[in-house]
């Protein structure tokens, strides 16, 4: 067989310098949002918006509806683009000269919080997917696994908890062990930043607590942004919260500190227990 450098189609547009490059947090600092808004129809969404991730941190952003959080993770993502601002991952990844799919590859999840798995195939299909990235289904489906892929999908199985169902159909997973089979398929691309859009919504509670788990034991060798309503989870799993409220950051710090500052308690907290 001939040796051959030719490129899947979505790396062959790549700017060359994007392509494993690794994000430089030798500040400690996973990712800087700096100033950044973005305006809907002259509806303002972000507003000199300033947030820092730290390198392996559990950080849950909170707000009320409306407040920013999606639009943000959208931001993050590439998804949509600010109108001026900076977001780098790391020092050195201009993360706004970057489209989805290279935001992606450079080390950033995204988990929405509908679970999208693929019901008919087995959960350890699932993750042989994520961790085959751009070959597609078939292609994938008939690819022999090295023993490191196996061991790898192996323990990323035991991370989420699904061993014991890793041959089941995703279809019949409880909506809480597809939330965590997804949150499998995302760690089989071995991100640095995770972000996890409302994880425990329409969760049993023993599941939340799993969840609650789970999300904690994925700090540290990576950075976990959580975006939750639920504050009785939030206060299970957050070491640092940081508040929105019209499209800026309202206040920052420990559960404690958010609970007892007035501000929040007049625009989000006070507004959460009238429900
Ligand atoms: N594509 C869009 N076009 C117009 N307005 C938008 C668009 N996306 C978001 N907005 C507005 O921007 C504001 C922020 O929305 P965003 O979804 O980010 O809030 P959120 O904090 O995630 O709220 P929730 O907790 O309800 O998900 C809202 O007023 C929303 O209506």
């Amino acid at each position: 067989m001939t040796a051959q450098t030719t490129k899947s189609p979505q790396l062959a547009n790549k700017t060359p310098q994007l392509v494993g490059k690794h994000p430089d947090t030798r500040h400690g600092v996973i990712l800087y949002v700096e100033d950044v808004n973005l305006s809907f129809d002259g509806f303002k969404a972000l507003n000199n918006l300033n947030l820092y991730i730290n390198k392996g941190e559990l950080r849950c952003l909170i707000g009320a509806n409306g407040a920013g959080k999606t639009t943000l993770m959208d931001v993050i993502t590439g998804k949509t683009r600010p109108d001026s601002g900076k977001v780098n991952f790391g020092q050195n990844i201009d993360l706004l000269s970057m489209d989805e799919c290279e935001i992606a590859r450079a080390g950033i999840g995204r988990k929405f919080q509908k679970p999208t798995v693929f019901e008919a195939l087995s959960v350890f299909e699932n993750i042989e997917l994520s961790l085959s990235g751009d070959k597609g289904i078939w292609a994938s489906l008939f690819y022999r696994l090295s023993p490191e892929q196996k061991d790898s999908i192996d323990n990323i199985l035991r991370t989420i908890g699904l061993v014991n169902e890793a041959y089941y159909p995703a279809g019949r997973l409880s909506h809480g062990q597809k939330q965590w089979l997804e949150i499998g398929m995302l760690l089989a691309a071995d991100p640095k930043l995770l972000l996890v859009d409302e994880p425990v919504a329409g969760m049993t509670g023993q599941e939340t607590e799993r969840t609650a788990e789970l999300l904690t034991s994925l700090a540290g060798e990576r950075s976990v942004v959580v975006v939750e309503h639920d504050m009785a989870f939030v206060r299970s799993i957050a070491r640092q919260v940081t508040v929105l409220h019209q499209g800026s950051v309202l206040a920052e710090g420990t559960m404690n500190d958010i609970q007892s500052n007035p501000e929040v308690i007049r625009v989000y907290l006070g507004e959460e227990t009238d429900h």
